[in-house]
Formats: structure tokens, sequence, C-alpha cells
């Protein structure tokens, strides 16, 4: 059980996804954690589901919180940072989810001491199978590192990286759930276009990527290895992998994946633009 006061700043889809993580694994008290927005009504539902605590006022909450996460989206987060820089003392832990925002950048807003962990989750946390990377600045210590693996472990896996991979993390595990669910869907239009119903192609569709990726991480086998346990001669799953090759899936989903590298680093040099 954390016994630090844990403030959401901006508690949107990530930031709920923690929350609920954090109460599930009884890791937190509902007491201990106040969440923040801008609209009165989310705030209630958050209260009302998990008993946390809320506030409209930003700046409050950090001023009565040990750990503050950074849950806005990247566009919104120099604002906030300006508004609640006068509260952040080197006694409060600074964890940010914003998406391509460097350490340095809130460092300037926030002073050049201040404990920061630049981190990158991603949605499935909502259901305990999220996939987070965690960068510490130069001021966060082993213990801060400690504190913020536990909040994320509480909703999935955690690894350790250099903030200049963050970038990365953001374009391959941060983006990734929003490339496989258009895979899963458009699997399943494909099961109904060989005549499944469509209840049945989702829930075919959605098993065979959970069981594919379960089977990988519980053997440890190469992806190469398991794919040609599926590839019988002349049979049928080498004729649907011909089709994928044709069509280009693997330079489709590589570019992709540096299309989103490419996007989280503008959005940093955004900030800094504007900051
Ligand atoms: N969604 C994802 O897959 C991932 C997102 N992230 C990062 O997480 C962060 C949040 O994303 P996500 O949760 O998806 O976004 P959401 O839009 O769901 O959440 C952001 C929340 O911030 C609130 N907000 C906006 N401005 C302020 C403010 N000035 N003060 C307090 N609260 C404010 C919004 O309230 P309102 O609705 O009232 O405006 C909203 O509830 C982003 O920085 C993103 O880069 C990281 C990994 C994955
Ligand atoms: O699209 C976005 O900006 C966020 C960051 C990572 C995933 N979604």
């Amino acid at each position: 059980m954390l016994e630090q006061t844990i403030a959401f700043l901006g508690a949107g889809n990530m930031a709920e996804a923690l929350i609920k993580g954090l109460l599930r694994a009884g890791n937190a008290k509902p007491e201990s954690i106040i969440a923040t927005g801008r609209r009165g009504e989310r705030l209630e539902m958050l209260q009302r589901t998990y008993g946390v605590r809320t506030t409209l006022d930003n700046l409050a909450a950090v001023r009565e919180a040990d750990v503050v996460v950074l849950s806005v989206k990247p566009q919104a987060l120099d604002k906030v940072l300006i508004q609640v820089a006068t509260a952040v003392d080197p006694r409060k832990l600074i964890i940010s989810v914003a998406a391509g925002v460097p350490i340095a950048a809130m460092e300037r807003r926030l002073g050049a001491g201040a404990r920061i962990i630049r981190t990158m989750p991603n949605t499935p946390s909502l259901v305990g199978m999220g996939a987070c990377a965690l960068s510490p600045g130069e001021h966060a210590s082993e213990a801060d590192l400690a504190v913020a693996t536990r909040i994320f472990q509480s909703v999935g896996t955690t690894t350790v990286v250099d903030e200049n991979l963050l970038d990365a993390v953001t374009g391959l595990s941060g983006s990734g759930p929003a490339y496989i669910f258009l895979i899963i869907e458009a699997l399943s239009d494909a099961g109904v276009k060989v005549g499944l119903p469509r209840y049945t192609a989702l829930k075919l569709a959605s098993q065979t990527v959970l069981g594919s990726a379960q089977l990988l991480i519980e053997t440890g086998a190469h992806p190469g290895q398991l794919k040609d346990q599926v590839t019988s001669p002349g049979g049928t799953a080498i004729a649907g992998l011909h089709t994928l090759e044709a069509g280009g899936l693997r330079t489709t989903l590589i570019n992709a994946v540096e299309a989103a590298t490419r996007r989280a680093k503008e959005l940093g040099e955004q900030f800094l633009e504007k900051s």
C-alpha cells in the first residue's frame, strides 16, 4: 500500500485507468487519491465510482499531494504547469504520462531541481494489461522510481528506458492499441466476408490476438518460430501470409510506428516552442 497522497491532474482515460488499477490492486486508498479536471460531472462520476477525492482546482490538489501525475493532453500541459509551479517543491514527485513532452521542458516550468519521472503507458491499463515505459529525470531518486513503478505495475508491466527512447515507445506500445484494434476490426470484417456472423467473427478475432500474444510471452519463443507452427506446407496459413506480404503489412506497420514516433517528437517540439 502506497502511503503517499497522489493527485491526478486531468482525470481522463489514462488517469482513470491508473486510479482503477491502484485501487483494484490495493496499492492505494481512495481517500489518498485526488482527481482534478475541468468538468464537474466527470469528477462526480469518478467520486461516485471510485470513492476518490476530486477538485476543479489543480493548485489545491498539488498542495496536498506527495505525488503528482500529469495526465492532461500535451497541448494542455504547459498551462497546467504554470498554474501549479508555485506549489511544486523538491518534496513532491512529479510523474508525467504526456506524449512527447521532454523532462527538460517540464523542469523549465517547475524548477531545475524538480523530481520528475516521464512515462508512456497505454490504454490496456484499464483492464490491468498495460505496458508502460518509465524514464527518471536527473533529480528523481531510486525510491521515486520504485514508487512510480509500483503505480504502473498496478495496471500492467513496466520497463525503464532512457528518455531518448520514449518517443519510440509512444510510437510502438503507447499508440499500439489503436493499431491492434484496427487489425481486430479488419479481421472481424474479413470473417463476415467469408460468412461468419459478426459477433462470432469479433470473438474469434479478439481471442486469436490475445491468445497469440499470450503464447509468445509464455513460451518466450521467436514469433517466426510460432508462425511456422501454424504454417503447413501447401496449407491455408501460408496462402494467407503470402497475401499479407504482398500487401506490405510489415512495411505498413513499420511506417506506422515511425510516423507515430515522429509525431511524438513534433508534439515535444511544439511544446518547447510555446513554452
Ligand atoms: N490515451 C492514450 O492511449 C494514452 C495517452 N497518454 C497521455 O495521457 C495524457 C492524457 O490522455 P487521455 O487520458 O487519453 O486524455 P483525456 O482527454 O481522456 O484526458 C485528459 C483530461 O484532462 C482534463 N483537462 C484538460 N485541461 C485540464 C486542466 N487545465 N486542468 C485539469 N484537467 C484538465 C480533461 O478534462 P475535460 O474533458 O473536462 O477537458 C480530460 O478529462 C496525454 O498527455 C496523453 O499523451 C499516454 C499514453 C496513452
Ligand atoms: O494519440 C496520442 O496522442 C496518445 C499518446 C499515446 C497514445 N495516444
